[in-house]
């Protein structure tokens, strides 16, 4: 068993070179077409549970029919000091050329992405296979409270959920019904829920563990959920106190319930590389929990590095094995950034053709399972990323600053995103010009 301070190295991979793998991935381009974008296994007709966008006509085709509320974006937060603040932070992200808003960079004087024709061909060579749009589902609000020891009251966690939804993220996970006795923190759940159901502009889903959850859920307006299973026999026992096949069959009751209301459900594998106690955890082992939910009638299997100890090096495998029993389409990569790896983490998975990439505003998080795993990857972060490399997601990266620094304010410490603390400054600096 490797020890979880040592990273797995290219040479725990299989023959096959990373370039090789990479470049093999790429010129896959997995992007699927128009008729992938159906709904799959998915139970809903007409419900935006689809996750594969990858082209300008499925970006659209996800504004306007998968997500038909989209089209009356509201601004939650609406306030004049609020839009005073996006716009200056917006004019002052143009100004130092942090974002570019397309593939078709305007001119600015810092661009995060290449201009020049000749290093654009090398750039659009290793960038092929990229989708051009990228869903995120912010988790901000579940995975990164719940570990807040100070309870967060009910009130700022409904006006984060406002604030994400208004920046145009298109999925929000908005709490657990979950024990309040493991949870102490979602305690609240219902009364959270009951608060945000009436939103339109965006999903929100909430983790169920059983059929007890998620009939909770239901009855406080819940249309969507989450079941969360792990690759780890270990993990699965401390975070849901049963065993990995235990927790199977209670999701497939959850799925059954579920497919009788017509709700969709999300599943969640976690430790997919590895556990805090049983160390590496086998490729095949998330693959075959990955299949097991998706045969249930999960509609989108979401991959987390539980504690952030995933390089490169190990996704591509992991990805490999869950890829040859799960659509890539139907993936999202979920990784947590105690070594600072998500980010690499996120880009090779792209490649690789996951198209769903799950954050948390601020870095927020951390599991209460998972002793010393550091927050979700940024989503402020992967924004200016995907913003950088052209990839479209839809969200303003200049509100879901602000959304960050509503919940930072409210948790009396600095933003978790290296984004969000850079751009601050820069936005600082340059009123004092
Ligand atoms: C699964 C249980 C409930 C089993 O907990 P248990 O103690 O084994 O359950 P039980 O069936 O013996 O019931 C014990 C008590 O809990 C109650 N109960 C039972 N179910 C519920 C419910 N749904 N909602 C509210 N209450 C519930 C039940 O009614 C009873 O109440 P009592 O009679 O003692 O008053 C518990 O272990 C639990 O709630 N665990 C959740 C832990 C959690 O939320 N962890 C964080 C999730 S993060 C994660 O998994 C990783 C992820 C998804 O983020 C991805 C990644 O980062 O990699």
């Amino acid at each position: 068993m490797s020890s979880l301070e040592e990273p797995l190295g290219f040479d725990k991979l299989p023959s096959m070179s990373t370039i090789d793998r990479i470049q093999r991935f790429s010129a896959g381009a997995c992007r699927p077409t128009v008729d992938d974008m159906g709904m799959g296994n998915c139970w809903i007709e007409g419900r935006g549970c689809s996750t594969s966008n990858s082209s300008d006509e499925d970006y659209e085709e996800y504004k306007g029919e998968a997500f038909p509320w989209r089209r009356h974006v509201r601004d939650a937060s609406d306030g004049e000091a609020f839009n005073r603040r996006a716009k200056s932070l917006s004019k002052n992200r143009m100004k130092f050329g942090h974002v570019c808003k397309s593939r078709n960079l305007p001119d600015q004087h810092y661009s995060s992405k290449c201009t020049e024709r000749g290093t654009r061909s090398i750039t659009n060579k290793f960038l092929n296979g990229i989708p051009k749009f990228v869903k995120i589902v912010e988790v901000g609000p579940r995975d990164g409270l719940q570990n807040e020891k100070n309870i967060v009251p009910t009130s700022v966690k409904v006006e984060l959920i406002r604030r994400l939804v208004s920046s145009g993220l298109p999925v929000v996970e908005a709490t657990s019904f979950v024990s309040p006795k493991w949870v102490p923190q979602l305690a609240d759940a219902k009364d959270v829920m009951k608060a945000v159901c009436d939103i339109e502009d965006a999903r929100l889903p909430v983790l169920t563990p059983n059929v007890k959850g998620f009939e909770a859920a239901v009855a406080a307006g819940a249309k969507e959920v989450a079941i969360f299973a792990s690759a780890s026999e270990s993990f699965s026992k401390s975070n849901i106190n049963c065993s990995i096949e235990e927790s199977l069959a209670r999701y497939r009751a959850v799925c059954l319930a579920a497919k009788e209301h017509s709700v969709p459900v999300r599943g969640y594998v976690s430790c997919v590389v590895g556990c805090p106690v049983e160390g590496t955890i086998p490729p095949s082992k998330v693959a075959y929990v990955a299949k097991e939910l998706y045969d249930m009638g999960c509609f989108e299997i979401s991959l987390g590095d539980t504690i952030g100890v995933g390089t490169p090096g190990t996704v591509i495998p992991m990805l490999e094995a869950v890829m040859a029993v799960v659509p890539a389409e139907k993936l999202a990569v979920h990784f947590h950034d105690t070594y600072g790896q998500s980010l690499p983490n996120i880009l090779i998975s792209l490649q690789m053709g996951i198209s769903t990439v799950d954050s948390s505003v601020a870095g927020l998080g951390g599991c209460p399972y998972a002793k010393g795993a550091s927050g979700n990857v940024a989503t402020e972060d992967v924004v200016y990323m995907l913003n950088g490399l052209g990839v479209k997601t839809n969200v303003d990266l200049a509100k879901l600053m602000l959304a960050g620094e509503f919940i930072s304010n409210h948790l009396g410490r600095q933003s978790g995103s290296k984004t969000a603390v850079a751009l601050c400054r820069v936005t600082a600096d340059a009123s004092k010009i």
